[in-house]
C-alpha cells in the first residue's frame, strides 16, 4: 500500500483553517508594550506564590513540536497575584529560533526577541484534571521566562544534557535524578500578566499568562543542545528550531505588571 507519510505541520499563518479561534480575541503570544502595561498593587499586595518540589519530575519527551518535561502534580503549585485559586505544574518545554539567531521567543517586549522561551504549564485544581481545565477560560496559568544567551545556566544542564537523548518525536527519557524546575525562574519575581491562549493548536483562550520580566541566561551552548531535538520538515527530517508563533493583536486587552 502507498505509505502516508504524516503530514508535514502547517506554519502558524495556516492555523486558523483548522482552528478558526486562531483570529480569536484573546490569543497569544503578545508584543509587551511595556509603557501601556499597568502596575497593579494588588499583585504585590498578594505576591505569586510558586511552591514546586525537587522530585516532581518524570521524564523528558520529544512531541514534535518541542521538548516536554512531563510533571507530575505532587507539591507543584502556583496561587496568589493573578490566579484566583491554585494551579498544579503539569509540563515545561520551550520554544527557540534558529542557531546563533536572536528570534525564537513567542511573547516579544518592546518589539525584542529573546533566543527561546520556556513555558511552565498549570492547570486550575477546581477542575478534575488537565483535560477538563485545557479549554476553560480560567483553566490554566502559564509561567513565561526569557531565556538570554550568556553564560552556562547550571540550573537548565541536567535538562539540556537529555535533549540528545530524545532526538525522534516520541522519543522519551525517565529523569531518575530529583529536579526543581524553580531553579529556571529568574531571582526577581516581577512579572506581567494578560489573559491569553495556548501559543499551538489547539489555541484554546484558556491562559492565564505570567510573564516574568527578566530572562535568565543560558549558554549558547545550551541554546544549541535545543537542535539535537529533530523534527519533521517539508524536506525530511531536520533540526527543531523556530517552533515559535508570532505575536497576536492585543484586541484591547489589558497588560498588567508587578
Ligand atoms: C486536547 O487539548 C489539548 C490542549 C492543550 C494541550 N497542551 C499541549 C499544547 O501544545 C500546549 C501549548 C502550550 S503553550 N505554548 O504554553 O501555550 S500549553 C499546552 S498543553 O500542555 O496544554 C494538549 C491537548
Ligand atoms: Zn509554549
Amino acid at each position: 500500500f502507498l505509505q502516508v507519510a504524516s503530514p508535514v505541520p502547517q506554519g502558524p499563518n495556516k492555523w486558523h483553517e483548522q482552528f478558526p479561534i486562531a483570529k480569536g480575541q484573546r490569543q497569544s503570544p503578545i508584543d509587551i508594550v511595556t509603557s501601556n502595561a499597568k502596575v497593579d498593587k494588588a499583585l504585590s499586595d498578594n505576591p505569586l506564590k510558586v511552591s514546586y518540589s525537587n522530585n516532581c519530575c518524570q521524564s523528558v519527551t520529544n512531541t514534535g513540536a518541542s521538548f516536554q518535561v512531563v510533571v507530575d502534580g505532587a507539591g507543584t503549585e502556583i496561587s496568589g497575584g493573578p490566579l484566583d485559586s491554585t494551579y498544579k505544574l503539569v509540563q515545561f518545554h520551550a520554544h527557540w529560533g534558529p542557531l546563533g539567531g536572536d528570534e525564537g521567543s513567542e511573547h516579544t517586549v518592546d518589539g525584542v526577541t529573546y533566543p527561546a522561551e520556556l513555558h511552565l504549564v498549570h492547570w486550575n485544581q477546581k477542575y478534575k484534571d488537565v483535560g477538563e481545565a485545557v479549554d476553560k477560560p480560567d483553566g490554566l496559568a502559564v509561567i513565561g521566562v526569557f531565556f538570554s544567551r550568556g553564560k552556562e545556566h547550571a540550573g537548565f544542564k541536567p535538562i539540556s544534557d537529555l535533549f540528545a537523548k530524545v532526538p525522534r518525536k516520541a522519543d522519551k527519557v525517565d529523569i531518575s535524578f530529583n529536579y526543581d524546575p524553580a531553579c529556571l525562574l529568574p531571582a526577581r519575581r516581577d512579572y506581567w500578566t494578560y489573559l491569553g491562549s495556548l501559543t499551538t493548536p489547539p489555541l484554546f483562550e484558556s491562559v492565564t499568562w505570567i510573564v516574568m520580566k527578566d530572562p535568565v541566561e543560558v549558554s549558547a551552548e545550551q541554546l544549541a543542545a535545543l537542535r539535537n531535538l529533530l523534527w519533521e520538515t517539508p524536506s525530511g527530517e531536520g533540526q527543531m528550531c523556530n517552533n515559535y508563533r508570532p505575536p497576536q493583536p492585543l484586541q484591547g486587552r489589558l497588560v498588567r505588571s508587578t
